[in-house]
């Protein structure tokens, strides 16, 4: 079998890959350098076990900037972000997609979106912009598949969960199981397409719920004198109660995007959005904090460290650390970022040292692992002030204050 990937990103390519195991698999980017990088043996991003899997498969596996007609299942796997203007999904590289494999469409093919979409766009987008090509709908299968895969653990993940596969019937739920089967070690069911992308918008935004309430712990924590990295792990011994942890904000393309997908139809959204703003307002939290520890000094330094969206990731889409920095800046701070994962971002990510020199405040927006290892007996000498605020509760606090930091852990209000 023929398998066609349309969309080489973070989940498209580690899936193109892993079908590449078992099918002959064309990649297809609208980005040039990319499918270039590609075919010469460079993969765009960094992802745990992903040279290996490529190294393995690079025989089965081709790049191309256009959908090939040969193949026999074409999957979307395009970005779906928010138009930020209208607060609705913006879907215009789903359709691109769909139409340019409508062009080369052949009767029986399966086509599967893997893409978070809002529900109903399979049946009422996806369908007609492959019918432009000039097959109509009975003569193609049509799935939804959505990826539940977390960024840095992506291909143990979608080869280990469970998934679930959305048919536009059931002859095309049965077959993208199959499809799918090949490659994923979970249970996978079938339902409706409709159903499917209604799922998948409900796991992240059940998680961007729950991280709001573990941000409003931490605030309430804050408020009523108790440290609530404490508090929480109390109450998750609980057998029904699982409290996540609270941080300077959700981040990355996905948890919090999808729950506007949800709410743009509807106004029976009221705890969904609330709890995005809860989110959001992380960022300005934390730099209270910070101005808190500067007393009203409007003119320093201030170091970021991290401005990837989480841990142990160098993507930055959708970070906390965006808002936090504009605010910073906006505050009047001077604003430095460290990153080791990331090479570009608003503020440009210096080597430790650089940004550290002189700086009056640290403030650690991502609990990367390598942080754990900062020296703060080498910051010291290198700083000018000695506070630190640490939004992730990352740092060993024991120590920074040995070393004669002054440290304030987002939620701790002892
Ligand atoms: N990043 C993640 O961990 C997860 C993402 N998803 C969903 O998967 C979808 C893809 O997300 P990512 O892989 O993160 O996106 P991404 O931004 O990393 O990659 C998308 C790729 O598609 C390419 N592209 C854009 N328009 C195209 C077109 N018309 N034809 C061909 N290629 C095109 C881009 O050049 C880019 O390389 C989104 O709907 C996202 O919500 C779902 C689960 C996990
Ligand atoms: C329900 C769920 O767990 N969804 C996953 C999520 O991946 P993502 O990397 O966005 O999720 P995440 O690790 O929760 O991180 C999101 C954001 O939330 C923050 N975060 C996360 C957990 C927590 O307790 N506190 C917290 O503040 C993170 O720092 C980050 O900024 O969204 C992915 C997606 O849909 O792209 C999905 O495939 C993944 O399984």
């Amino acid at each position: 079998m023929s398998v066609c990937v349309v969309g080489l990103g973070y989940v498209g390519l580690p899936t193109a890959l892993l079908f590449a195991q078992h099918h002959e698999v064309v990649g297809v980017d609208i980005d040039e350098s990319r499918v270039d990088a590609l075919n010469q043996g460079t993969l765009p991003f960094e992802e745990p076990g992903l040279p290996e899997l490529f190294e393995e498969v690079r025989e089965n596996f081709s790049a191309a900037v256009a959908p090939t007609e040969d193949a026999d299942v074409y999957v979307i796997v395009t970005p779906t972000p928010l138009d930020q203007t209208v607060d609705v999904a913006d879907l215009t590289a789903v359709r691109a997609a769909a139409e340019a494999i409508g062009d080369v469409l052949s009767p029986d093919d399966l086509v599967v979106l893997e893409s978070t979409v809002p529900p109903g766009t399979t049946e009422r987008l996806v369908v007609p912009s492959l019918e432009l090509g000039g097959l109509s709908r009975e003569q193609f299968d049509v799935a939804h598949c959505p990826e539940r895969a977390i960024p840095g653990r992506t291909l143990d993940e979608v080869v280990g969960n469970d998934r679930v596969v959305g048919g536009l019937d059931v002859d095309a739920a049965l077959r993208a199981r199959e499809l799918y089967a090949d490659v994923v070690e979970g249970t996978i069911r079938t339902t409706d397409a409709t159903t499917a992308e209604f799922v998948k918008l409900m796991e992240n935004t059940h998680r961007d719920v729950n991280i709001a309430l573990a941000n409003e712990f931490a605030k309430i924590a804050e408020e009523i004198g108790v440290n609530v990295h404490d508090a929480i792990p109390l109450a998750n011994e609980h057998p029904r109660v699982d409290v996540l942890s609270p941080g300077p904000g959700v981040g990355g393309h996905c948890i919090t995007i999808d729950p506007r997908f949800l709410a743009q139809r509807t106004d029976s959204d009221r705890l969904i959005s609330v709890a995005r703003d809860v989110n959001d307002s992380m960022a300005a939290h934390v730099l209270g904090l910070v101005t808190d520890r500067l007393r009203g000094d409007h003119h320093a330094t201030i170091t970021v460290l991290g401005a990837a969206y989480k841990a142990d990731v160098g993507d930055t889409r959708e970070t906390p650390a965006l808002p936090f920095v504009k605010l910073a800046e906006n505050a009047g701070y001077e604003v430095r970022v460290h990153d080791p994962h990331v090479s570009e971002f608003a503020v440009e990510p210096t080597e430790l040292d650089a940004a550290v020199l002189e700086s009056d405040c640290l403030v650690v927006l991502t609990g990367h692992e390598a942080f754990a290892d900062v020296d703060p007996e080498r910051m010291a000498e290198l700083m000018d002030g000695r506070d630190v605020v640490d939004a992730r509760a990352t740092l060993d606090r024991e120590s920074w204050e040995s070393a004669g930091f002054d440290v304030r852990v987002l939620g701790d209000g002892r």
